[in-house]
């Protein structure tokens, strides 16, 4: 767990990061997003202490960060910037490496920590360890990027758009990548963006920054139905809350008994991909199956439509 109290970072005459405070519960993900020169970036920083606050604390785990030496503190702190920062000249598994060797691991328990990382984030060990970061496409360096910062298993991950340089097809899947090594490795992390698609669609709990301040911090559907303020609406984007919404919903909250004909949609998508779907088919009803097939029932525009008005 995670908590930020009345963090607060100056410069010179300008309030940058201005009186924050939220706390992340232990395996959630907190995703802060905000206009540009907001204080995202300044504000994560002093998580790790990479830019020292003017005033207010963050605990770590219940522990003040300030009473941990600064690289002890790092290595318990997985960091990922934009571009991934790898070391050009060293291969993917040394990169992967680089905190366990710091914390002085033993060479069998880092080369076995490699692998296995390796395989989390599907590149064929065999195929990847020893290349450069070069020989790797834009999607291959970020996963690197976030096994390193995974390495030496860190209480809490720091992402600063971590996805900012792909391009959107490899983005969606890096997304859902790190939702599912995230879900099974229950990191507690802290992610920055300023693409409201990708807060709706990883935060547990969203931050809204907006000149420093910290305007709300709420789930998504919250922040969709109770926006604390007109900026905060007008950041989410009126014409995308349905569909926001929609996307917060499984379709297997949603089922209706019964049959229908057509392509059947999985009780794991949402309630947004089915509309896309019955939408794209001209149909009022499909059918839905479970992950092995079996059928479980249909969804339907009108139960949709039902279950938007009723959303919490
Ligand atoms: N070292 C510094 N000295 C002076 N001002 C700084 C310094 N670092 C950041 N700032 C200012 O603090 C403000 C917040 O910057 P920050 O990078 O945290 O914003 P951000 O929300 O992450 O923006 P972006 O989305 O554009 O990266 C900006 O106005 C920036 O110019």
């Amino acid at each position: 767990m995670i908590e930020i109290e009345r963090l607060t970072k100056r410069y010179g005459a300008t309030t940058v990061v201005d009186d924050v405070s939220f706390r992340v519960e232990e395996g959630a993900i907190a995703v802060v997003v905000g206009t540009s020169g907001a204080g995202k970036s300044t504000l994560l920083r002093m998580i790790n202490r990479l830019v020292a606050p003017s005033a207010g604390r963050v605990l770590v785990d219940g522990e003040d960060t300030m009473a941990i030496p600064e690289d002890a503190l790092r290595h318990r702190i997985g960091y990922v910037i934009q571009g991934y920062g790898l070391f050009p000249h060293r291969t993917v598994a040394e990169n992967i490496a680089t905190v366990p060797r710091l914390l002085g691991w033993e060479k069998r328990r880092i080369a076995a920590r490699v692998e296995e990382l390796l395989d989390l984030f599907q590149l064929d060990p065999g195929e990847f360890a020893q290349k450069f970061p070069h020989q790797l496409s834009g999607g291959q360096q970020q996963r690197v990027g976030v096994a390193r910062a995974l390495a030496a298993k860190p209480a809490l991950l720091l992402m600063d758009e971590p996805f900012g340089a792909l391009d959107p097809v490899i983005r969606s899947r890096a997304q859902d990548d790190l939702l599912a090594i995230q879900r099974r490795l229950r990191t507690t992390v802290v992610l920055v963006t300023h693409d409201m698609n990708e807060a709706f669609h990883l935060g547990d709990r969203i931050a809204v920054m907006d000149r420093g301040r910290l305007l709300q911090y709420a789930s998504p559907g919250e922040l969709l139905l109770r926006p604390a303020e007109a900026f905060v609406e007008q950041l989410v984007g009126t014409a995308e809350r349905p569909f926001r919404l929609l996307s917060l919903t499984k379709v297997g909250e949603a089922l209706e008994p019964g049959h229908a004909e057509g392509e059947p949609i999985l009780l794991s998508a949402t309630l947004r991909d089915a509309l896309s779907q019955l939408v794209w088919l001209g149909r009022e009803a499909l059918p839905v199956v479970d992950a092995a097939g079996a059928p479980a029932g249909r969804i339907s525009i009108a139960q949709i439509l039902r279950h938007g008005r009723a959303l919490p």
